[in-house]
């Protein structure tokens, strides 16, 4: 059962709870969590002094990541709604990213909590496409677009 304190990932299952961007189980990962706040989904997340890139700014491939697992769970969130769907139900609806664009638009400072909002452009079949942006103090420092598809049962193989 969802209730108004879950973030998404806490209901990914055991076996795919590992990612290092949002696996909740995975103790070196980045353990993102992400809501809904109306028809737009949230993240925070406050990077580390070793996430640096140059001094005082944050690591571009952190934005990147922060970024891509911020969008495949908001599209997993997304399919979950447009079908009226508890997201403990069953079958699970799982997400990789088939493409992740960003554009860095200014800095990112390391020393201040980012905001990641996504917006679903578009869901189409297996498909959703998310578009995120990173904020630091209410700043947009850059933008991501992200294709996430529906995990086929061959994956891997
Ligand atoms: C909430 C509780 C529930 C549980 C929720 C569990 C979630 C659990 C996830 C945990 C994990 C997190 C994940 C983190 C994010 C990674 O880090 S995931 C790891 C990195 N990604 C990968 O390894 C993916 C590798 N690639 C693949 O496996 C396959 O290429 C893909 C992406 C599954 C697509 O293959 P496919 O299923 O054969 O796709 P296909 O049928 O050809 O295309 C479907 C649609 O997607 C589009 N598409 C496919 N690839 C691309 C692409 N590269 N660019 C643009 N469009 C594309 C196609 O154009 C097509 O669109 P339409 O023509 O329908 O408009």
């Amino acid at each position: 059962m969802t209730t108004s304190d879950d973030a998404f990932q806490d209901h990914y299952p055991e076996n795919v709870a590992q990612c290092y961007g949002c696996g909740r189980l995975n103790e070196h990962g980045h353990r993102i969590r992400t809501c809904w706040d109306g028809d737009e989904t949230v993240t925070r997340f406050r990077p580390e002094p070793y996430h640096t890139s140059v001094p005082g700014f944050a690591y571009g491939g952190l934005i990147a990541s922060l970024i891509d697992c911020h969008s495949t769970g908001s599209a997993a969130a997304a399919m979950y709604r447009q079908a009226g769907r508890d997201m403990d139900s069953q079958p699970p609806f799982r997400f990789v990213t088939g493409s992740l664009h960003v554009d860095f638009l200014k800095p990112t400072p390391l020393e201040c909590e980012l905001e990641l909002r996504g917006q679903i452009k578009e869901i189409k079949g297996r498909k959703v496409v998310v578009t995120t942006s990173v904020l630091a103090d209410g700043v947009v420092t850059a933008r991501g677009e992200v294709v996430a598809v529906q995990m086929p049962d061959s994956f891997g193989s």
